[in-house]
């Protein structure tokens, strides 16, 4: 996954940002990633789709089509991917859309792909648009023009590329120009895991990390993991460290002690989604409120706050997206503000 991403470079987003990782985390999600669809809890139905795409395209020898994942960090976008080029026996290209700012750029990577090889673009909605158009030449023919001198002597060269399987990832795939999204073959869109799957991650990474843990605390810790594998991971990870420094099991008490300490709050919430709430409830009396004033008033990116922070909260059932504005629900205003005001806008709205 691309560290790069500006939703994951936000300062202080704290331990819940599903985007931020230090090289530390890296190398402990690549340990925890799961190698086989086999593995790959949770996501039934997207997966049944990839093993029959997969099957398919191994039994005609051939590349399997261009697959988009779409949904928020964190869900396995990347582990997918990487499922999808080992599954069927193919080496795995990684690049992402910030790195891809002109069409050489994306050029160059797609002369040297290997035949077969599988392609992966993370936050391909951030490819610059030169480089969007030469992909779709490419996705379709296995071809790309490249543009030799400029002005009026300009001339094309096309150029044959090796067949191969683009999988591109992005958390906004609204942002994707049609032409682009109507040149895959199949788009997944991967949904929040409930706390039964979590656990079941929770239970596998706690097995390959060797480490004791009883269900009770892996329970209460899915729970809190905002519907993400990697935030579970993570929250695991911090867990082990609170028993490790303070010669405790890790065990519901621990968990606890761990998860209060890192200001994880029982819904799963962290700073920065309890900030959203309290600046919509304190000083927009509820909503609605635009994202770019909202954003300004919590100091995060919009973008952050429309592509990590939002899916979760209207999940469950804290904020509402309406077309005037973002608006806390009911539940929001119980959970931090007492009364809403009456009637509500939501009333209005919903
Ligand atoms: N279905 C799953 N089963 C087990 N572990 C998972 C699953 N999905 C994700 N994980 C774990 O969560 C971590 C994060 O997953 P991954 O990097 O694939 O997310 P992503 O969707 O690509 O995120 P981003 O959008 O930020 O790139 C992985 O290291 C993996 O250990």
């Amino acid at each position: 996954m691309s560290a790069d991403r500006d939703p994951g470079a936000v300062a202080g987003a704290g331990i819940l940002d599903a985007g931020s990782e230090s090289d530390a985390e890296l190398a402990f999600e690549g340990a925890l990633r799961p190698k086989s669809l086999g593995e790959f809890v949770g996501q039934t139905k997207v997966r049944g789709q990839l093993e029959l795409l997969l099957q398919a395209a191994a039994m005609q020898g051939r590349s399997a089509d261009h697959i988009l994942l779409a949904g928020p960090p964190g869900l396995g976008k990347t582990t997918l991917a990487m499922i999808v080029a080992h599954e069927n026996g193919r080496s795995l290209r990684m690049s992402s859309g910030p790195a891809i700012q002109h069409a050489g750029d994306l050029a160059a990577l797609l002369s040297s792909l290997l035949p077969g090889e599988v392609l992966f673009i993370d936050e391909i909605h951030r490819m610059a648009r030169s480089a969007e158009e030469m992909l779709y030449l490419a996705m379709e023919d296995f071809r790309i023009d490249i543009m030799v001198g400029k002005g009026a002597g300009a001339t094309s060269i096309p150029l044959e590329l090796a067949p191969f399987t683009l999988v591109g990832a992005t958390t906004r795939s609204g942002l994707l120009p049609n032409p682009l999204r109507d040149r895959f073959g199949f788009t997944a869109h991967l949904e929040f895991y409930d706390d039964a799957e979590l656990t079941e991650v929770l239970r596998r990474a706690a097995r390959l990390l060797g480490m004791p843990i009883d269900e009770a605390a892996l329970t209460e810790i899915a729970g809190r993991s905002r519907g993400t594998p990697r935030i579970a991971n993570r929250l695991l990870r911090r867990v082990r460290d609170y028993a490790l420094v303070n010669a405790k099991d890790a065990d519901l008490t621990s968990v606890r002690a761990a998860l209060d300490l890192y200001d994880v709050d029982p819904l799963g919430l962290d700073r920065l989604d309890r900030a959203v709430l309290r600046a919509i409830i304190d000083r927009f009396d509820g909503g609605p409120v635009g994202l770019n004033t909202l954003a300004v008033s919590v100091g995060e990116e919009a973008e952050t706050i429309e592509s990590v922070v939002e899916p979760f909260l209207v999940r469950i059932g804290l904020l509402s997206r309406t077309p005037r504005g973002r608006v806390a629900t009911k539940a929001a205003w119980r959970q931090f503000g007492g009364r809403a005001p009456q009637p509500t806008l939501l009333d209005d709205e919903l």
